[in-house]
């Protein structure tokens, strides 16, 4: 993908994965804000040194100490403040510059797996799922690693001023461990929660989206089906929030029992203090100092908590981006192979088997078929033969189990998918709807060529597409679909047309894919397009390209050179029209069935 930002962590680990995108993103903005925020933090926790100085030079009558200890409230306060502010401003720059990234990175990722696995299995779709969700707190890292750099500080600086009062006093930030460790708790147990939702949270987004667009909104009129849809949301979403409230308790009571501990030890500490000042151990001006230092250790602990539970959830984020970088380096294909320039001999299936993963049956079994070079073949089959799955392994984006798919002799394993899928067009049955102008929808499916208006306008009227672009406002550059505002919307079979076209762009594929592309077409069209097929798989024969129509209209099958028969992921028969007819197997008895329904019409 051009543009694409380079990994910054290629020899990852999950503190890369923190700080690389920020050191990518913007390194002048990160520089400054470590350097900003280590001063900012040593400025404002040391100020209170400043009353020490004005209490105790009060009490003595010393003008001199009065005045230094004010200037040095004055200075230190001041730089604090300006640089606090001005950090704020940058640090959310910052956040949005890595944001960007992060959002270019993950589209990136997910699209660079060259096969379907990771978003079609549950357990894989719902990492990448969290890890979508939680690419904001994974931009808010480097806040959070900065705002643990001032907690360090500030502890520190706060630390050696308690000492000078009284070294004991000293563990008074250590007591502020006690409720980070039970905040930390307190969040893995929220983290274990929303793991744990996180499939039925999915479903209940699902099942929001199904209730609210568009899209669906007929069929669940049609089928009264909105409020059995509310009913499931509702049950679900119960179910999730029962859940959630449990766990948030079990977090709360985490919580509290953390905050009583430190608040037990702050007044005792406060309790020695007030009583060595009463024996003249230590003076009014160090108690007030102490007190305030105190105070602020308390603001530490409570924001080094807020910072570990954000960062805790960093870091989960990191690892599952981590986890993405390694799957797709791990699937990335090592196959580096040409696809060939034409197909002298054809595409050949050997014994080919495949199981979709985490299911224990193959949806195909040893399948063999030759796909002649200049072919139309057609693959028929009950729902759910396997006629799709043949078609994702034939555009590579599965691997066979066993068996080998030959491209002119050469196995498709060793030829580079992308290669390979820049030499192939495909017009599926839920092809995509992009909000684009129409001269992009179709242009697309050649993208060297989106912009080349003869190339588009060809591919416009091969796919039968050309009145449907002529009543366009704007012709090709009108812009369709409901997102765009004074878009305009197509119907169904307008859409299919233009989906046509788009995968009639490429100049000379070697395997044109048309999975089922007449199901929103009238008879007319349907007619029009199967003699453009014809001509179509005339120009495939000259570049060898082969035609797979995966159709269940046999008017229009039996047109096509081979017909092959899926039957429960094997092949049950195959050869032409005439051929498969007078066998009179499953074909000739589909074929005679629909024929009558058709002559049989009034
Ligand atoms: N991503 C997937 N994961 C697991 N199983 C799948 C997946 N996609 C399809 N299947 C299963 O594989 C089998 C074959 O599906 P396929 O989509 O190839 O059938 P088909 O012949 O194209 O059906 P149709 O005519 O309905 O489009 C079905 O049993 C289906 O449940």
């Amino acid at each position: 993908m051009s543009g694409t930002p380079a990994a910054p962590w290629r020899r990852g680990n999950v503190v890369r994965i923190l700080v690389g995108p920020a050191w990518h993103a913007a390194p002048g903005m990160l520089v400054w804000a470590f350097a900003a925020t280590t001063v900012a933090s040593f400025a404002s926790a040391t100020f209170p040194l400043g009353f020490h100085f004005m209490v105790d030079g009060a009490l003595a009558h010393d003008e001199a100490r009065v005045v230094v200890g004010a200037c040095v409230v004055a200075v230190l306060f001041t730089i604090a403040w300006t640089l606090s502010t001005m950090s704020a401003g940058r640090n959310s720059v910052l956040t949005d510059r890595v944001s960007a990234f992060l959002v270019q990175r993950i589209a990136y990722l997910v699209n660079a797996v060259p096969g379907l696995e990771h978003l079609e299995r549950p357990d894989l779709l719902s990492e990448i799922d969290q890890l979508r969700e939680g690419r904001r707190t994974l931009a808010g890292a480097v806040r959070q690693l900065l705002g643990g750099w001032q907690v360090v500080i500030r502890s520190g600086a706060i630390i050696v001023l308690l000492a000078t009062v009284y070294p004991p006093v000293m563990v008074v930030p250590l007591i502020g461990l006690v409720p980070m460790l039970a905040d930390r708790r307190a969040s893995r147990i929220q983290q274990a929660s929303g793991d744990e939702l996180a499939a039925d949270r999915r479903l209940a987004d699902q099942l929001f989206t199904l209730a609210t667009t568009a899209d669906t909104a007929k069929e669940l009129r049609t089928y009264g089906l909105t409020g059995t849809l509310a009913a499931r949301h509702a049950a679900i979403a119960e179910r999730v929030r029962a859940r959630s409230v449990r766990s948030a308790l079990r977090s709360a009571v985490w919580e509290g029992l953390g905050w009583i501990c430190y608040s037990a030890g702050f007044v005792v500490v406060i309790l020695v203090l007030v009583l060595r000042a009463v024996h003249g151990h230590t003076s009014p001006g160090q108690v007030v100092m102490a007190v305030s230092l105190m105070r602020r250790a308390q603001v530490q602990v409570s924001s080094a908590s807020d910072t570990a539970g954000s960062l805790a959830t960093a870091v989960r984020t990191a690892r599952r981006l981590l986890w993405l970088e390694r799957y797709v380096a791990g699937s990335r294909p090592e196959a580096a192979g040409a696809a060939p320039e034409r197909l002298g001999t054809g595409i050949r299936l050997e014994s080919v088997s495949f199981t979709y993963p985490g299911r224990d049956e193959p949806v195909l079994h040893g399948v063999d078929l030759d796909l002649p070079a200049g072919s139309t073949v057609a693959v028929v089959g009950e729902n759910g033969a396997g006629k799709t799955t043949l078609v994702k392994l034939l555009t590579r984006m599965y691997v066979p189990d066993e068996g080998r798919i030959l491209i002119d002799g050469t196995d498709l394993s060793t030829v580079s998918a992308d290669r390979w899928r820049e030499r192939t067009t495909a017009v599926f049955q839920d092809f995509l709807r992009p909000s684009l102008t129409a001269g992009e929808v179709v242009g697309i499916g050649d993208l060297p060529r989106i912009g080349d208006e003869e190339a588009v306008g060809a591919a416009v009227s091969r796919g039968g597409a050309t009145r449907v672009v002529e009543r366009l406002p704007d012709g090709l550059s009108t812009p369709l679909g409901r997102w765009f505002t004074g878009g305009h919307e197509l119907s169904g079979g307008q859409w299919q047309r233009l989906a046509l076209a788009r995968g009639l762009m490429r100049p000379d594929p070697l395997l044109t894919v048309l999975d089922e592309p007449t199901a929103s077409l009238d008879a007319m069209a349907e007619a029009r397009l199967f003699s453009r097929f014809a001509q179509l798989s005339r120009a495939g024969r000259e570049s060898g390209g082969v035609t797979l129509l995966i159709s269940h209209r046999f008017s229009t099958v039996r047109m096509a050179d081979l017909i092959v028969v899926l039957d429960q992921g094997r092949v049950a028969e195959m050869g032409d029209h005439e051929t498969l007819l007078r066998a009179g197997g499953a074909y000739a008895q589909l074929f005679t069935l629909q024929a009558r329904a058709y002559l049989d019409r009034p």
